[in-house]
């Protein structure tokens, strides 16, 4: 387990700050597969996961949207045959906060566990 999925995430208000590329840099070391990716004008963290068919990237997604409701933070997500892409960015911000980072290491667990 890292650092990062240990942790919760923290209500995130409007006025919280979006993290630096400092912090970017020392975050992202801790979650590799992830790639920062700015859409929309937005920040944002992705990750494509790959699986043997539409069911399995079905049940991962599911289990990713379990987490999201326990940690009230929610991802993009795009199913597809065998391909489940996940975006991890702060609506309330337009940007990357730092619960971004704990949500992309706890979907990796989730990966990780299946
Ligand atoms: C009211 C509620 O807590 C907010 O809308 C939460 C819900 N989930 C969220 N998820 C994400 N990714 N960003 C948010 O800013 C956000 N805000």
């Amino acid at each position: 387990m890292s650092d990062l999925s240990a942790q919760k995430c923290e209500a995130c208000r409007a006025d919280a700050p979006k993290v630096s590329d400092e912090e970017l840099a020392v975050l992202i070391k801790q979650i590799p597969d992830w790639v920062p990716e700015v859409r929309d004008g937005i920040m944002q963290l992705e990750r494509v996961f790959k699986f043997k068919n539409f069911k399995q990237a079905l049940e991962f997604t599911n289990k990713v949207g379990d987490m999201a409701e326990e940690e009230g933070h929610h991802p993009g997500l795009l199913t597809e045959w065998g391909k489940v892409t996940i975006t991890w960015w702060s609506h309330s911000i337009k940007g990357l906060h730092k619960n971004d980072f704990v949500c992309a290491a706890k979907t990796d667990e989730v990966f990780n566990a299946l």
